[in-house]
C-alpha cells in the first residue's frame, strides 16, 4: 500500500509588493539585462532607490504594462558601450580572451577559405595544369572574370602586380641567408584582421576581413604606427577642438515624424527641402532618398535629442552591420567589398581619420594626398566667402578605417554626402558618408568617383595617375 506522499520542495511565499503611493516619483537604475537567443535584449533588471519589499530586496524585471522609459534604456546602452570601449583601452590583453561571436566564426571561416585559396593559387603557379576543384577557386575565378574588363588587361595587371611584389621581395631578400623563396608569412594580415575587427566590434560594428588571392603581399602597405579608427575623427594639435556640449542642441520629439519633418527641431533649420517643405534624407526603411542636392549637408539627430537610436533621422550614425573585406585588387592596390548584398540607398560607411587644416593638406607632399578628403560641404552655403579658419580636410593615411581603401571608378557604385550629427554645420567638420547608388551584389568592389565634377572628357590634371577602373567610360586618369 502506498504511504503518504512526501513533499520534496515548496515554493516560499513571495514577498509582498506594495506600490501604494500613486503620486510618488519612483527612482530607479538599470543594473542588468537579459538577452534572447538572437542576442537582443528581452528585458532589463532594475534596482529601485526609494522602494523595497518587506524583506529588503529592491530589484525587479519590469515589462508588460509598465515598460522602462526609452531615455533610461538609451543611457544604459551608452554606459555599456563606454564601458566596453574603456575595457578595450585599459586592457589590450582582454582581446585574447574575448568569447567568439558568430561573426568571429564567419571571419575565421573566410580567413581559412582565403588561405586555402592562396595555397591553391601558389600550387597552381608551380603546377600550371592543376584544375580548380573547389568552391573558393571557382568563386575567385568568377570574381576575377567579373572585375577584369579584358583578358589582355588582366594579364598586364597581374604581371604588374607580380613585378611589384617581386621587386619588394628582392629588396628584402638581401637580409635573408639563402636564395630559395619561402612562402610569404600571412601572420601580419591575420594580426591586422584581428586587431581591426576588435576595434570595429568595440564600436558595435561588424568585422573586417583582409583577403589576398592575387599575390604574396601579407596585407596592405601602411605607414608606421597606423591606427585603425572605426568611427569618428582625431584632431591634429593645430586644430582647435570646441566643446560641443555647450553649443549643440537636440530636438524634443520623442519620435521624429517622417511625414512632418518640420516639426523636428533638428530638421527645421535644415536647407533640405522638397516643394518648400522640410524633408528627412531617408526613407522609412532607413535608405538615403537621393533628394539631397549637392552642397547641402544632412543634419541627423544627435546625442542631445530625446529620440531613440532607431529614429528615422539617425541612419549614417548607426554602426555597420555587414563584414567588409579589404582585398588585394589586380591593378589598383587594395580595395574594398562587402560580404553581404547592399541595397540602393544603403549607407555603407563613414570616412574616419585625422582632421587637419586645409592649408596643412595643401602643403602635404603629393604622394600622401591620396588619402585626403576635403570637408567642403558647408563652405559656401549662401554664396558667402568661407571662413578660412574653419576649412578642414580629413587625412586617413595614418589614422583611418576600411573606407581609406575605397578605390576610384569613373563609373562608381557609391557616392559621398556630408552628414552632421555630433557637431554643428558651422564648425566645418561634418562626416562623409558613402551610400550605394545601386543594388550591389556581395563581393563586388565598392568604388567612388574621386572627382565627380570632372566630365568624361576632362583634361588630365598634372600629377594624376593612370586609371585602372576598367569601366567603358573610363577617363583614363585618377586624381590625387
Ligand atoms: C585612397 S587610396 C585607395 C586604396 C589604395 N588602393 C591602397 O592600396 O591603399 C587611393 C590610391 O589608390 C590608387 N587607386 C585608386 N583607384 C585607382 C584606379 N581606379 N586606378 C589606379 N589606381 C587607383 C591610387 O594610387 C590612389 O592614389
Amino acid at each position: 500500500m502506498p504511504g503518504p506522499q512526501k513533499e520534496l520542495w515548496r515554493r516560499s511565499e513571495s514577498p509582498t509588493e506594495v506600490w501604494d503611493d500613486t503620486e510618488k516619483e519612483w527612482e530607479f537604475e538599470i543594473i542588468g539585462e537579459e538577452l534572447d537567443e538572437d542576442g537582443k535584449t528581452s528585458r532589463y533588471e532594475v534596482r529601485w532607490l526609494n522602494w523595497s519589499r518587506s524583506d529588503g530586496t529592491n530589484v525587479t524585471w519590469p515589462g508588460g504594462k509598465d515598460p522602462i522609459p526609452e531615455r533610461a534604456i538609451k543611457a544604459w546602452k551608452q554606459e555599456q558601450a563606454a564601458r566596453i570601449q574603456q575595457n578595450l583601452v585599459d586592457s589590450p590583453s582582454s582581446l585574447a580572451i574575448k568569447v567568439p561571436t558568430s561573426l568571429d566564426a564567419h571571419l575565421i571561416e573566410t580567413d581559412l577559405r582565403s588561405q586555402g585559396s592562396e595555397q591553391k593559387l601558389a600550387q597552381r603557379r608551380r603546377q600550371p595544369t592543376l584544375a580548380p576543384d573547389n568552391l573558393v577557386d571557382r568563386m575567385h575565378k568568377l570574381l576575377d572574370a567579373k572585375q577584369q574588363p579584358t583578358t589582355q588587361q588582366h594579364r598586364q595587371s597581374r604581371l604588374q602586380a607580380r613585378t611589384s611584389t617581386s621587386q619588394a621581395r628582392s629588396s628584402t631578400a638581401s637580409s635573408r641567408s639563402g636564395p630559395s623563396r619561402q612562402p610569404a608569412s600571412q601572420e601580419r594580415r591575420i594580426q591586422l584582421q584581428k586587431e581591426w575587427t576588435a576595434i570595429a566590434n568595440a564600436s558595435n560594428a561588424a568585422g573586417i576581413a583582409l583577403v589576398n588571392v592575387i599575390d604574396d603581399e601579407d596585407g596592405p602597405p601602411l605607414p608606421f604606427n597606423f591606427q585603425y579608427v572605426e568611427h569618428g575623427y582625431i584632431y591634429h594639435e593645430d586644430v582647435e577642438e570646441i566643446d560641443l556640449d555647450d553649443v549643440m542642441v537636440g530636438c524634443n520629439c520623442y519620435e521624429c515624424n517622417l511625414k512632418e519633418a518640420s516639426t523636428c527641431d533638428c530638421q527645421a533649420p535644415s536647407r533640405l527641402l522638397h516643394k518648400d517643405k522640410n524633408i528627412f534624407a531617408y526613407t522609412p526603411d532607413g535608405l538615403f532618398n537621393f533628394q539631397v542636392p549637392s552642397g547641402i549637408e544632412v543634419i541627423e539627430c544627435n546625442k542631445k535629442c530625446d529620440c531613440t537610436s532607431d529614429c528615422v533621422n539617425r541612419v549614417a550614425q548607426r554602426p555597420r552591420k555587414f563584414v567588409i573585406e579589404v582585398f588585394k585588387t589586380s591593378s589598383a592596390g587594395w580595395g574594398v567589398r562587402s560580404q553581404s548584398n547592399i541595397k540602393r540607398g544603403q549607407v555603407v560607411g563613414i570616412y574616419s581619420g585625422l582632421i587637419i587644416t586645409r592649408k596643412q593638406a595643401e602643403e602635404m607632399p603629393q604622394k600622401h594626398r591620396g588619402y585626403c578628403f576635403d570637408l567642403d560641404g558647408y563652405e559656401d552655403p549662401d554664396g558667402i566667402a568661407p571662413d578660412t579658419d574653419r576649412q578642414f580636410t580629413v587625412d586617413s593615411r595614418q589614422h583611418g578605417n576600411w573606407t581609406r581603401f575605397i578605390n576610384h571608378s569613373c563609373n562608381p557604385n557609391m557616392i559621398v554626402y556630408s552628414v552632421v550629427y555630433d557637431t554643428i554645420p558651422e564648425f566645418g567638420n561634418p562626416y562623409l558618408a558613402f551610400v550605394a547608388l545601386q543594388d550591389i551584389p556581395h563581393l563586388t568592389e565598392l568604388t567612388v568617383d574621386y572627382d565627380p565634377s570632372a566630365g568624361n572628357h576632362a583634361k588630365r590634371p598634372p600629377g594624376s595617375r593612370k586609371c585602372h577602373c576598367g569601366s567603358e567610360i573610363c577617363r583614363g586618369w585618377v586624381p590625387v
